[in-house]
């Protein structure tokens, strides 16, 4: 189907409880290795019970950074922040003591964010986990495809770690880690729920067509090579 690793599970929060268990085990693995540890999260409507799952795991939170994949260009009250969502799933508990580094500022547009942001990534590194959800129309993070910054957002020798996008059809500007930037990571995780993403993820595999489906750019990765977390 394709190279990534396809891992299916018989329901959605049997997923979240075991991609949780696996997540934390790199993370408590990176702290014990090198005193600390990062995770990349995405947001959209599929990550919620996994962050719930998460917020209750054993892990010094406070040697712990996290940040997103990409966020809506609205404050972190709005109904459709992702910030938002990480901050009332994850971040709870003892898992407040995580350090969160935002990707919203309070400048007009992303385009006047983009250097101040990615300068706030500078010391990430390579990333420990990180985590995408994949949308209907095939794009990841921010990037979505007939939009003009899909190629910019695409291309792995552009040096950038971040790009300001305005869908053509979803709501909101978006700030979005760019691809090289998602790369970045020792392990790369695709979360997936019901059988419609399957099959665009299945569609993505056997055209390997990135400007139709831009998720065909993961899928054709071999290093990372993506970890499909997937239940109906
Ligand atoms: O807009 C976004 O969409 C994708 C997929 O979201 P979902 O609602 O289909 O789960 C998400 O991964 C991304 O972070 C988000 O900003």
């Amino acid at each position: 189907m394709s190279d990534t690793h396809f891992l299916e599970f018989e329901s959605r929060s049997v997923l979240d409880e075991m991609m949780a268990e696996a997540v934390t085990a790199v993370l408590q693995q990176a702290i014990a290795t090198r005193g600390k540890a990062s995770l990349v999260v995405s947001g959209g409507s599929t990550p919620k019970g996994f962050f719930q799952a998460m917020a209750h795991k054993a892990i010094d939170w406070s040697k712990l950074t996290i940040t997103l994949a990409d966020d809506r260009w609205v404050p972190p009250s709005h109904e459709d922040s992702n910030d938002r969502l990480v901050q009332e799933n994850l971040l709870q508990g003892p898992a407040a003591a995580a350090n969160f580094i935002p990707l919203v500022t309070e400048d007009a547009h992303p385009r006047d964010a983009v250097e101040s942001v990615s300068e706030r990534l500078a010391d990430l590194g390579t990333v420990d986990v990180m985590i995408l959800g994949m949308g209907g129309d095939g794009h990841f993070a921010s990037l979505f495809p007939d939009s003009e910054t899909l190629k910019p957002g695409l291309d792995l020798n552009s040096g950038n770690t971040l790009i300001a996008v305005d869908p053509p059809v979803a709501p909101h500007a978006r700030m979005s880690m760019t691809l090289p930037r998602i790369f970045d990571t020792r392990h790369l995780l695709v979360h997936l729920v019901g059988d419609e993403k399957r099959a665009i993820w299945e569609k993505a595999s056997a055209e390997r067509d990135p400007e139709r489906l831009p998720i065909a750019a993961v899928i054709a990765s071999e290093s990372p090579r993506a970890d499909v977390y997937w239940a109906p």
